[in-house]
């Protein structure tokens, strides 16, 4: 969804730092290769993930939902020297075309995939975390939250996509339409929640940058 014209984003993505080579390759791939290339962050929103992570110089990173990798990408750009990010994914078949792009760019080492369920793989990490990417299935955003939020080191961040959902948080909600019920009652959640100080940026599809008290 576009909430501003589309002539007025281009003239911001162009205004912005280019889209590294490696990240328009792999945008080409997944358009050419893979199922719904809609999912994949673009130029603009992928250079603010990797603005956040530079700012914040993570020491360890959790991404739920990597699909082809793109924003794995984009968040390792900040990683700090010797830190690791952990990316999740349920779908295996996603996974050597990962592997393939993390070894092309400067991070390949730094960065561990793991396949399967993320509540059934998150019990399994151990350590903290700096820094998590929530970006998986909407329903289940609520729980990722509970599950990763004691996992993050005060004054760490938790981010989490496509929370305006295409602008269907606005508009009255089909019953049978569970990911926009869960979408709405979790960003108010947020909004409420002691523990975090929430503010929700208009970023693409909407992304929620939380911080941890
Ligand atoms: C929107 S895409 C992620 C896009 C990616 N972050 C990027 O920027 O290119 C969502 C991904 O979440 C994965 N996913 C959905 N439900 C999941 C679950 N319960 N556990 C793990 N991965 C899940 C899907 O397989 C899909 O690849």
């Amino acid at each position: 969804m576009h909430f501003l014209s589309a002539s007025l984003e281009a003239y911001i993505a162009e205004q912005s730092e280019p889209e590294p080579e490696l990240l328009q390759e792999l945008t080409r791939e997944t358009h050419l290769k893979v199922l719904m290339p809609r999912m994949i962050t673009g130029h603009y929103q992928g250079r603010v993930l990797s603005l956040l992570s530079r700012l914040l110089r993570p020491k360890a990173i959790l991404e739920i939902g990597t699909y082809t990798g793109y924003s794995a990408l984009c968040l390792a750009e900040g990683l700090a020297p010797e830190g690791i990010l952990h990316t999740i994914d349920k779908n295996e078949e996603l996974r050597a075309m990962q592997r393939r792009y993390f070894d092309r760019s400067p991070y390949g080492q730094q960065i561990v995939q793991h396949t399967g369920l993320a509540l059934e793989v998150l019990p399994n990490l151990k350590g903290a975390f700096d820094l998590v990417f929530i970006d998986a299935d909407k329903k289940e955003y609520p729980q990722y939250f509970e599950a990763v939020l004691p996992r993050v080191r005060p004054g760490g961040t938790i981010l989490m996509d496509n929370v305006l959902w295409s602008g269907k948080v606005l508009e009255p909600v089909d019953p049978k339409d569970q990911a926009t019920k869960v979408l709405v009652a979790f960003n108010q959640s947020l909004r409420d929640d002691p523990r975090v100080r929430t503010v929700l940026l208009p970023i693409r599809d909407g992304l929620t940058v939380c911080t941890v008290k």
